[in-house]
């Protein structure tokens, strides 16, 4: 499909998953799409043949992401939309003095969408269509926590909570707002969980696919009034959650 739009739709990891599936999406829908990845993959010729920009990032350093948006400066002067889904699921490590593993997850999830969306944030004010977006996707646990990736929890409730302040800075020429998922697709940790019989059900089941996401992302680029929210994508994770065990026994008060 010819592209209708002119502001592109930058996504971050956007050469595998959830993020290729929405930026073949967006694309067909008539926007033009840039991506980055950190990996070189077999998809990115097939994505570069169907017009969407490639760009190689890993959000591993400051100097790594500050270089970036350097580079996404120089390629346009607007921006329709800027999608934060680059992550890495990394699970706590045993070590009780690990610093890596914290640190290297604050860099993706937090430290470039904070330098990112303030950097371009010029380049978003441009976009040609009416308000422009951000969107933070973050995860179904930032209110739960987990008991083996405490650290990937943290890093995506921090930016869960950074997508109401910057909603509030950025109003109201752009709308940022949060996708909060359960298991969308398997991976290789869900399927050993699976195996294991560790993996929780939710009420609609495991898995829908990856456009359950998209329809996601769709309806907050085309709702001129939600800003600041997070959107549970998660088949009702939440209503699983029971409280826990309280410190006292109802008998002992009577
Ligand atoms: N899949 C699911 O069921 C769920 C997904 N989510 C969230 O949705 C989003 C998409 O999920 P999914 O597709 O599974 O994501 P992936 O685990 O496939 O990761 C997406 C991409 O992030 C990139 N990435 C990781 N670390 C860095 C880094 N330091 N710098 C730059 N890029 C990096 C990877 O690039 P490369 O491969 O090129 O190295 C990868 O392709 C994520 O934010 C995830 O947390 C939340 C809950 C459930
Ligand atoms: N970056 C990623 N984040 C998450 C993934 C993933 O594959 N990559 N997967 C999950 C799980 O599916 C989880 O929702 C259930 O175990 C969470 N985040």
């Amino acid at each position: 499909m010819a592209e209708t739009f002119r502001s592109p739709i930058l996504i971050t990891g956007g050469a595998r998953r959830l993020g290729l599936y929405n930026a073949r999406t967006l694309k067909r829908g008539g926007h033009p799409v840039i991506i980055t990845y950190r990996t070189e993959n077999d998809e990115l010729e097939a994505l570069q043949q169907e017009g969407i920009h490639t760009i190689k990032a890993d959000f591993s350093s400051n100097e790594n992401i500050l270089a970036f948006i350097g580079r996404i400066q120089q390629e346009t002067d607007s921006l329709r939309a800027i999608i934060h889904n680059a992550s890495d699921f990394t699970p706590d490590v045993d070590s009780p003095l690990d610093t890596d593993t914290l640190a290297s997850l604050f860099q993706v999830h937090m430290m470039a969408p904070w330098l990112i969306n303030r950097g371009l944030r010029p380049l978003l004010e441009n976009c040609d269509s009416g308000t422009a977006d951000i969107i933070h996707m973050t995860d179904h646990n930032t209110r739960h926590g987990s008991a083996t990736h405490a650290a990937y929890s943290a890093t995506k409730a921090g930016l869960e909570n950074m997508t109401a302040s910057m909603a509030r800075l950025f109003a109201p020429t752009i709308k940022v707002n949060a996708i909060a998922p359960y298991l969308i697709i398997m991976n290789e940790q869900d399927r050993e969980a699976e195996k294991a019989g560790r993996l929780q059900t939710p009420p609609m089941g495991l898995a829908p696919g990856e456009q359950v996401i998209y329809q996601t992302v769709r309806f907050l680029l085309d709702n001129p009034y939600i800003t600041g929210a997070t959107i549970p994508v998660d088949g009702g994770m939440n209503l699983t959650h029971l409280p826990l065990p309280t410190t006292y026994n109802l008998m002992d008060s009577e």
